[in-house]
């Protein structure tokens, strides 16, 4: 059966099995690796005790983010300062003894291009399309929105990446994630990751790749897919997709790390025969319409747990499922909250844009516009983290550092920052924080913190207003 339609991800499967085992398994090629400075190490040390090369360290590329403290990285003499952590330094010494070992392309925390793995990635022309792309890291999921398939691997999968530039892996099911039609004012792709997670459900996505279409998707920018890809995981599913269109050769051509001449052309004609085959069968099918999506955010402790922001918080008693209704009471009782409470009401003391869900210009630009002529509320701690550093530089020459420094955030160097408790950016106990990142669960920003997943244009509207607000009310729609 050649001729059979098949979707985008049975093509990039079929070109990567090296081997089809009884048990169904395959192992699979895998064309890029990327490493940061939490999950590599022991694989590294692995590597060393059993006497290892990296097989093929220029399909390996290595950066530093989760550790790393955003303040200043340079005293003002631009000599690097230290990590005060010892544990953060110790991490960050060891990737960077281990990729000169082994001779791996390293970012480090000092260079230019320095930023969170998944911002680094597509953005040096790292990821591409078709490409298997792994990282010792879940949101990998990201770099599917190039349409590269992209997920998270263990720390004794990324030894075992790093030994034989292989893996073994079984197939997953293929579900459509099809979102049409144009999207309201002051709504954007954060909304419609929220949404789908929203109506999937935290493991609404397990055992599946996601494939998202839909005209919203086809319209919608890199740094808006790469979003929506980001939160894959967040629907349970280990790697979502987008096929990859102009939109996506556009973005990589020029790019330090993408193909250059006739490699380029050669490259983009493979690209364009990976788009599923029309009447290609998914073994799942949802649809939204954008339409109907209002700027949203969650009240609980799961990605799942989404409310528009004219909404209430739900009563527990509402949801149909005991264990949802026993979730959703613990959830409230940790994030200090009552059934009915409107949305708006609630007080934020913290607000966080940033991390590989929203760190990009595009997502700078649109919290820049909201925080352009306002000031973030007294009592409110507001930070700006962008991506990378190429992030940094673009936004600072568009003028947006400025903004956001007289509107009262910070503005700092990048990394996974308040994402994550990782390093010293964290939410106190008890504090409540709008945040552009993914997760919500228990102590994700710091012990006790209180997490309310939002869009970057959400979070500047929390900032000024010293609320979780209605960005519709702060924006004209010109
Ligand atoms: C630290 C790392 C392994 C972790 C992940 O796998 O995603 C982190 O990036 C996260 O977002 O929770
Ligand atoms: S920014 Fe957050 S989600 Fe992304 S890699 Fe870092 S810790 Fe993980």
């Amino acid at each position: 059966m050649a001729n059979q339609p098949r979707t985008l991800y049975e093509k990039i499967w079929a070109d990567h099995v090296v081997e089809q085992r009884d048990d169904g398994t395959c192992l699979i090629y895998i064309d890029r690796h990327l490493v940061h400075e939490v999950t590599s190490p022991q694989a590294f040390s692995g590597l060393r005790a059993n006497g290892r090369a990296v097989r093929r360290p220029d399909l390996t590329l290595a950066v530093p983010d989760h550790n790393l403290p955003t303040t200043a990285r340079r005293d003002a003499a631009g000599r690097p300062l230290p990590i005060a952590d010892p544990e953060s330094a110790a991490q960050l010494d060891a990737l960077t003894r281990n990729t000169a070992d082994f001779g791996i392309d390293y970012i480090d925390a000092l260079a230019p291009a320095q930023g969170i793995v998944h911002v680094v990635g597509p953005e040096q022309g790292f990821t591409l399309p078709g490409t298997t792309l792994v990282c010792g890291d879940s949101h990998t999921s990201a770099h599917g929105a190039l349409g590269a398939l992209a997920f998270g691997i263990g720390t004794s999968e990324v030894e075992h990446v790093l030994a034989t530039q292989t893996l073994l892996l079984g197939r997953s099911k293929t579900m459509e994630v099809r979102v049409d039609g144009t999207l309201g004012f002051g709504v954007s792709a954060k909304d419609v990751a929220l949404a789908i997670i929203g109506k999937l459900g935290a493991a609404g996505g397990t055992g599946y790749v996601l494939e998202y279409t839909g005209s919203t998707i086809r319209e919608m920018s890199i740094e808006g897919r790469l979003t929506i890809a980001n939160m894959s995981i967040e629907a349970g599913a280990r790697a979502g997709l987008v096929a990859p269109d102009e939109t996506t050769f556009a973005y990589l051509k020029g790019r330090p790390m993408a193909p250059k001449g006739a490699d380029w052309d050669e490259a983009v004609a493979y690209w364009r025969t990976l788009p599923s085959d029309p009447g290609a069968v998914y073994d799942a099918v949802v649809t939204i319409d954008a339409a109907e999506i209002a700027p949203l955010l969650t009240w609980g402790t799961s990605p799942e747990d989404v409310v528009p922001i004219t909404g209430v918080v739900p009563d527990p008693d509402s949801f149909a499922d005991p264990a949802k209704r026993d979730a959703a009471r613990k959830s409230l009782a940790y994030m200090g909250l009552t059934a009915g409470t409107a949305m708006q009401d609630v007080g934020v003391d913290y607000v966080f844009i940033g991390s590989c869900t929203n760190s990009r210009i595009e997502d700078l630009r649109a919290a820049a516009k909201v925080a352009d002529g306002r000031h973030v509320a007294d009592g409110v701690t507001a930070l700006v983290v962008p991506g990378s550093g190429l992030v940094k530089a673009q936004a600072e020459a568009e003028g947006l550092d400025h903004i956001f420094i007289s509107a009262g955030f910070e503005w700092r160097e990048p990394g996974c920052s308040m994402c994550l408790a990782m390093n010293p950016d964290k939410v106190p106990p008890g504090q409540r924080c709008a945040s552009t990142s993914n997760r919500n669960f228990v102590g994700r920003q710091g012990p006790g913190a209180r997490t309310h997943l939002v869009s970057p244009a959400m979070a500047a509207a929390a900032a000024v207003t010293g609320r979780l607000s209605d960005v519709r009310n702060l924006v004209t729609n010109s």
